[in-house]
């Protein structure tokens, strides 16, 4: 599903690689940690998988596809493929949660019917029937974030990006969106998760693929956040 060879990454200006020769390889329906120190490539890792960032050695490819060659035009429909949460929500502010949800949709071209249908489901699958009505502000932070996801899942993409989802939310809301993210996991969809988190990644014990200054220093299968000492 994700396949990084031989991957380094040297941003423009810069000697250090953000990423040094990576090899790591993804199947469909895996859920995996990305952990690591501030400043260890994480943000490189999960931007390079969107094209936001092109490889300057190595090559990374997507449901099959070599991204190097992907031709700009068709990279928002690749993108489409994958769904994306962080630690900012990144909701429009002036749209109801059914108008944030249903935005995702109407980008793509469906149909009114369709959004109508879908829309109310998706909200139920997070927990948000009722509050279809609110604005961004009249929620919680948890509530919102409910909201990203519902609109990153709402195309059935199938990988989930989450950038330190959990990062403004206290540890119990936490626990609830990581529910909510194994519960995507488990229809399918592959999850890819950058986290600071330790007491989630060591709760759900699945696979941690750990960058120390640009390189992958670990990777474990069921692991924790770090090595016990
Ligand atoms: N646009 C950029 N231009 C130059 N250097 C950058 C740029 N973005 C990131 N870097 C550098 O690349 C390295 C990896 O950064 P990256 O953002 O991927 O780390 P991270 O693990 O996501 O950090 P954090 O946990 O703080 O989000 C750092 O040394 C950073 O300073």
């Amino acid at each position: 599903m994700i396949r990084f060879e031989n991957v380094t990454k040297v941003y423009d200006g810069q000697r250090r690689a953000a990423l040094s020769d990576v090899n790591v390889e993804i199947d469909k329906g895996e859920f995996v940690f990305l952990v690591g120190t501030s400043g260890s490539g994480k943000s490189t890792f999960l931007r390079l998988i969107l094209r936001e960032l092109r490889a300057s050695q190595g090559t990374v490819y997507v449901a099959g596809r070599d991204l190097s060659k992907l031709h700009s035009w068709k990279v928002p429909g690749m993108r489409r493929q994958i769904g994306t949460v962080f630690q900012d929500f990144r909701l429009l502010p002036n749209k109801t949660v059914h108008e944030n949800v249903a935005f995702a949709l109407q980008v793509i071209g469906k149909s009114k019917t369709t959004i109508d249908r879908v829309v109310p489901e998706v909200l139920d699958l997070v927990g948000l029937d009722g509050k279809q009505d609110r604005l961004p502000d009249e929620l919680s932070g948890g509530e919102q974030q409910r909201v990203a996801i519902a609109r990153a899942f709402v195309n059935r993409p199938m990988i989930l990006i989450a950038d330190e989802p959990t990062g403004n939310l206290d540890p119990a809301t936490s626990v609830g969106i990581m529910k909510l993210l194994d519960r995507i996991n488990r229809a399918d969809t592959t999850v890819l998760m950058a986290t600071h988190d330790q007491t989630i990644v060591d709760q759900m014990r699945k696979r941690v693929i750990e960058l120390d200054d640009g390189l992958v220093v670990r990777d474990q299968s069921r692991g924790v956040y770090g090595y016990a000492t």
